[in-house]
């Protein structure tokens, strides 16, 4: 990948992948949804690959576990990015085709709502790569039970802005369940059960898909629409997300 500094981290609690997406040449770098309880480890990596931290973003305000975007601005001085449709607070707001520029890479942020309003999908044309948060996972999609979720809106997402890239574009989703790293738009258009049937056979495959809430979502929802705890990994807010114990 010549130009690109490029690393794939993992959380194994959340089952969340984090992007560190680096400009080899000015070594100014982004990182796309960082874990709270892992802000220590990102900051190493990123030292540890001579990068400089610009932009610390969300492809949306996730459900799941809490964001370690605003600790990572207290860690490195980077700026955090969400959409706007978030409506979550971050020093950055994205609209529908912004450029988010990382020293000489360009970063298209493409609105995919659905799993929720603010969902984006960040797409590094000059690499064929594209960062689709929980809209396009591996084989499956973001759930569209809570949050603003809406089948139909998601169907039309995936389908008009990230299955219409050239099929040689890698897809890299916000989870994986089942040990899987990566996808190709190729691979989604021809594999994925529930994106390759009719819109109203996805909508029904999704009413009765049947997951349970995710465990933490009432502490991670309240902190991720302020960007996350600002302290980096501090013991008394950990044990607070443990317990479930929302922001004050
Ligand atoms: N068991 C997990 C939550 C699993 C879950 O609901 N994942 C979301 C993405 S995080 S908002 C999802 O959209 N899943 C779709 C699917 O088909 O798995 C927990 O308790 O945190
Ligand atoms: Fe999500």
């Amino acid at each position: 990948m010549s130009g690109l500094v490029f690393r794939q981290l993992f959380d194994t609690t959340s089952s969340t992948y984090t992007y560190i997406i680096g400009c080899a040449v000015t070594r100014l770098a982004a990182i796309i949804d960082p874990v709270y309880e892992k802000v220590s480890r990102d900051v190493k990596m990123v030292n540890e690959l001579d990068l400089k931290l610009k932009y610390a973003m969300n492809t949306h305000c996730h459900a799941d576990h809490v964001t370690g975007t605003a600790a990572l601005r207290s860690a490195t001085g980077c700026q955090t990015i969400i959409s706007k449709a978030s409506a979550a607070k971050a020093d950055m707001y994205l609209n529908d085709n912004d450029i988010v520029k990382i020293g000489n890479l360009n970063l298209e942020a493409r609105s995919t709502p659905g799993h929720t309003d603010g969902c984006m999908t960040f797409v590094l044309h000059s690499h064929k790569l594209c960062f689709t948060g929980d809209a396009l996972m591996i084989r499956a999609c973001g759930r569209t039970d809570f949050q603003q979720g809406d089948a139909r809106k998601l169907y039309h997402s995936v389908h008009g802005r990230i299955l219409s890239l050239s099929e040689d574009y890698s897809v890299y989703p916000a989870h994986d369940y089942q040990g899987r790293t990566q996808s190709s738009v190729r691979e989604e258009k021809l594999y994925n059960p529930r994106l390759t049937k009719s819109e109203d056979e996805f909508v029904n495959i999704m009413e009765n898909l049947g997951l349970k809430y995710p465990a933490k979502i009432d502490v991670s929802v309240p902190w991720n629409m302020r960007c996350g705890p600002t302290e980096v990994e501090d013991k008394e807010i950990m044990a607070d997300i443990a317990a479930n114990k929302p922001p004050a």
